[in-house]
């Protein structure tokens, strides 16, 4: 089975591949390959809408991307983002997987984390997450390592980890008999 991924970003691969990895099959007959796609959102998607449409649109475009015979037979698509959430008065991170066979869609969410005011704040004044975070912490590319998941929770999960959870809700109808 080819699977493209709609990133460059080690993190969001490493996670496809665990993923395929925990699942019955023989390693060797999965191949997950990374194609650079648009997500067609901005950089920093706000809301659950944008960041789903992120995941959509990059789940659809990897699945098309290859025209010759052995094109994907399964586009993913993973899309982190920000959104306020009714009855808290914070902002969170979020993350969307979507994955398309080019007809069925699943989809998929990972964890909400709750970011500090200070983060918060940077971000609804126009920021992106990623530079953000690396700004906090001193370090360079925290999103393509542990992610902002890692720096919130002391490293109790970090941001594979969290993108395998969407991952995997994202894979649901292909893997069960339930839809
Ligand atoms: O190359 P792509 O696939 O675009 O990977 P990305 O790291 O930019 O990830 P997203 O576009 O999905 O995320 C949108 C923004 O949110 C940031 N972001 C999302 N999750 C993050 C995390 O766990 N840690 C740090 N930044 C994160 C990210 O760096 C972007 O600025
Ligand atoms: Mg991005």
């Amino acid at each position: 089975m080819r699977v493209g991924v709609g990133s460059r970003n080690p993190a969001k691969i490493s996670a496809v591949e665990a993923v395929f990895g925990d699942l019955d099959k023989d390693p060797e007959e999965v191949g997950v390959e990374s194609v650079a796609v648009e997500p067609g959102v901005p950089e920093q998607p706000f809301g659950e809408a944008e960041t789903i449409a992120g995941a959509e649109n990059r789940a659809r475009r990897v699945h098309s991307s290859r025209s010759d015979d052995s094109g994907y037979e399964l586009g993913v698509g993973l899309e982190g983002g920000v959104a306020e959430v009714p009855g808290s008065d914070g902002l969170f991170l979020i993350m969307w997987a979507v994955v398309t066979d080019g007809e069925t869609v699943g989809r998929g969410a990972g964890p909400r984390l709750q970011l500090p005011d200070s983060v918060a704040r940077r971000i609804r004044d126009g920021e992106e997450l990623g530079p953000v975070m690396d700004d906090v912490l001193g370090e360079s590319d925290v999103a393509k390592k542990q992610g902002a998941a890692g720096a919130l929770t002391a490293g109790i999960i970090d941001r594979q980890e969290a993108l395998e959870h969407a991952v995997a809700g994202a894979l649901a109808p292909f893997v069960t008999g339930f839809y």
